[in-house]
């Protein structure tokens, strides 16, 4: 139960402002260049002076949060404006940092910075890995660190660490947490294991050289480090925090790029993207209750979290002294400007999990006499089950008697007894939750069962139209393959798994009897399976025929759940009548839910009907069973 709780310093409604640094690159005028000098200057740690263009004897003057100058070193940058928001992610809060500015005024060097340089990502994730060894080693929390990394591409959404991978959907959960299904997300225990995967996948980063910088980066580029911690003592508080490492690709004037084609296309989507950024802090400035439109580009809707969102965040404004450079770096001033003005409210997010029977596992510990691991584990995989309890609609199949969530009432009742009254009133919150939670339950599991009944009784029509067995001998299928893929159409796509190769366990296996009488009718029912005509269900159920071992059923129908609780997007699409959009609605239902405990929960998923999830099931089992 993923729920918002005070910040750290017990004030709820804590709003953080937006920070805004400035960093002023080294003056990099080319040989062919006239050397017209800086038209940008600092004044000091948070003030600096750009010309004015409409009469140059004047200078236009900005205040920010910090300035760095363009002597300042990595290691300055990130002591000042990154350090000091990091702790955050360790109690459960969200932290962001982005770069922001023109075509090559150095936000990649500040936040990738070089070997000899390292900028802001690595130093920030070499600091987290500290901080996480020091609260482990003086508190009672357990602590995992993980990570993600994408670029957003001509308004794709690219996973860097896979990088076959194709777009990938934003999608926004019941608590409004912004997820990507089907991102990778790695656990790192070290900082050379975030390396190891780090590096290789910056090198899948869309770069390319322009007239205005030979490395320029085509994308926006989000690095997500994941910190989960979890109390090993009752009530087993589970935080997350996340930090968002931003590198955004910069803005651009065509007429100085020189970009034409590709170029100009990735442009134009860069050049939007920062226009809606625009837009949404306007928005967000706004005084009047406007629509914020973080939905009008990918990069807004990912940074929604951190712009007016839940995040503390900090922005590092790149610019560069040259003239050239003029109106992209009065345009990033004022962006920058404006967007200190930007108030998030952040929050921890924590889950707090129930022991299901706390008086008994009491017990188990002290008789198991065990000091610190074992009972701790054991802790930890009841929490895992008590937040899939209460997290997956398809657990409500598991608690037609209740009683893991009558236990969680009793146990929290039975807690409430030995408690202060101030901590009374949080139980009784939960009390009240867990309440909900039921009623919620219910009302899901009448739906399931509606559900449930309805493929039951298809199943039932379907099974009392057929009384012959299906096939009589075990060649038959060969045969079927034979002659049916000389007959070349679409149907052989969707008997596949039961070709040649792959026939042969399945005749060993699964069919009892069979005639080549039947093995017509079956080629024919099976690919009706895959598109069944409208109003033809009965010829989708026909082809359902053979007398399978149940075990062998029961085998294929455990491959194809494991295949649904971990299988990667690529691994889905495997499934039979499991496209590229299915396969991301199964894994934002992981997302959400946790795991299907079992194969009708599939039914759970948006589109899926009865008709559908019983194609599906043929489909697969006959397919598992061919591998
Ligand atoms: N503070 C700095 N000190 C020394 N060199 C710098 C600094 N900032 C940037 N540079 C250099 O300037 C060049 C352009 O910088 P960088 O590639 O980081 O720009 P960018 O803003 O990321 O550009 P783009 O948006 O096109 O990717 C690089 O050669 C980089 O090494």
């Amino acid at each position: 139960m993923a729920q918002r709780v005070a910040t750290s310093d017990g004030a709820a409604k804590k709003t953080s402002r937006v920070r805004v640094a400035v960093r002023l690159r080294p003056y990099m005028g080319g040989e062919d260049e006239k050397d017209e000098g800086p038209c940008v200057r600092g004044l000091d740690s948070q003030n600096l002076e750009i010309v004015n263009w409409r009469n140059a004897t004047e200078t236009v003057k900005y205040h920010f949060d910090v300035f760095h100058d363009e002597k300042t070193t990595q290691q300055e940058v990130f002591l000042s404006s990154v350090k000091p928001i990091l702790p955050h992610i360790l109690t459960g809060q969200n932290a962001s940092v982005f770069a922001y500015g023109p075509t090559g005024a150095g936000k990649t060097h500040t936040m990738m910075g070089s070997s000899d340089q390292p900028g802001v990502i690595p130093r920030a994730v070499r600091e987290v890995f500290k901080l996480v060894k020091v609260k482990a080693d003086e508190e009672g929390w357990d602590y995992s660190i993980g990570m993600s990394y994408l670029e957003i591409y001509n308004e794709k959404v690219l996973d860097l660490l896979s990088p076959s991978s194709q777009d990938l959907p934003i999608r926004e959960n019941k608590d409004k947490n912004i997820f990507i299904p089907g991102l990778t997300h790695t656990t790192i225990s070290c900082f050379s294991d975030f390396d190891k995967q780090f590096v290789p996948a910056s090198l899948n980063r869309t770069t390319a050289s322009t007239k205005l910088n030979q490395r320029s980066s085509r994308s926006h580029a989000i690095l997500l480090i994941k910190v989960v911690r979890t109390q090993r003592a009752a009530p087993h508080r589970k935080q997350t925090g996340k930090l968002y490492l931003i590198d955004l690709a910069g803005s651009e004037d065509n007429r100085r790029t020189g970009n034409q084609g590709i170029r100009l296309k990735e442009s134009g989507a860069i050049n939007l993207s920062l226009f809606t950024l625009n837009k949404v802090v306007d928005s967000l400035n706004s005084s009047a209750a406007v629509r914020v439109p973080y939905r009008d580009s990918k990069l807004t809707r990912l940074l929604q979290d951190s712009l007016g969102g839940s995040s503390h965040s900090v922005m590092i404004t790149n610019i560069a002294p040259e003239y050239k450079y003029y109106f992209d770096t009065f345009g990033a001033l004022n962006f920058a400007s404006k967007s200190k003005l930007v108030v998030n409210k952040p929050f921890t997010c924590e889950t707090v999990a129930v022991p299901a029977m706390p008086v008994k596992r009491a017990r188990d510990d002290h008789t198991a006499g065990g000091s610190g691991t074992e009972p701790h584990k054991k802790k930890q995989k009841d929490e895992r089950k008590t937040e899939q309890d209460c997290s997956s609609p398809s657990s409500s199949f598991d608690s037609l008697s209740e009683p893991s969530v009558m236990d969680r009432l009793i146990a929290l009742e039975k807690l409430m007894m030995n408690c202060q009254d101030k901590d009374k009133l949080s139980m009784l919150k939960d009390v009240a939750q867990s309440r909900k939670e039921i009623q919620e339950l219910k009302e899901k599991q009448k739906e399931f069962e509606n559900k449930a009944m309805l493929f039951r009784r298809l199943d039932g029509e379907k099974s009392s139209a057929k009384h012959e067995p299906s096939f009589k001998d075990n060649t038959a299928p060969l045969q079927r393959k034979q002659s049916a893929a000389t007959k070349a159409n679409k149907q052989q796509a969707v008997v596949q798994p039961l070709q040649v190769s792959q026939l042969q366990p399945l005749q060993q296996l699964a069919v009892v009897k069979k005639t080549s009488v039947c093995v017509k009718k079956k080629v024919k029912t099976i690919s009706d399976q895959v598109e069944p005509p409208d109003g033809k269900e009965n010829l989708v159920e026909t082809g359902w025929e053979f007398k399978l071992d149940t075990s062998v059923l029961e085998q294929s129908r455990q491959k194809i759940l494991h295949v649904l609780n971990t299988g990667s997007l690529k691994e889905l699409k495997g499934l039979q009548q499991i496209g590229d959009k299915k396969a991301k609605l199964i894994l934002g239902w992981r997302e959400i839910h946790g795991h299907f405990l079992k194969l009708e929960d599939v039914l759970t998923i948006e589109g899926m009907t009865a008709k559908r999830f019983s194609t599906f099931m043929k489909a697969n089992i006959l397919s598992a069973m061919g591998k």
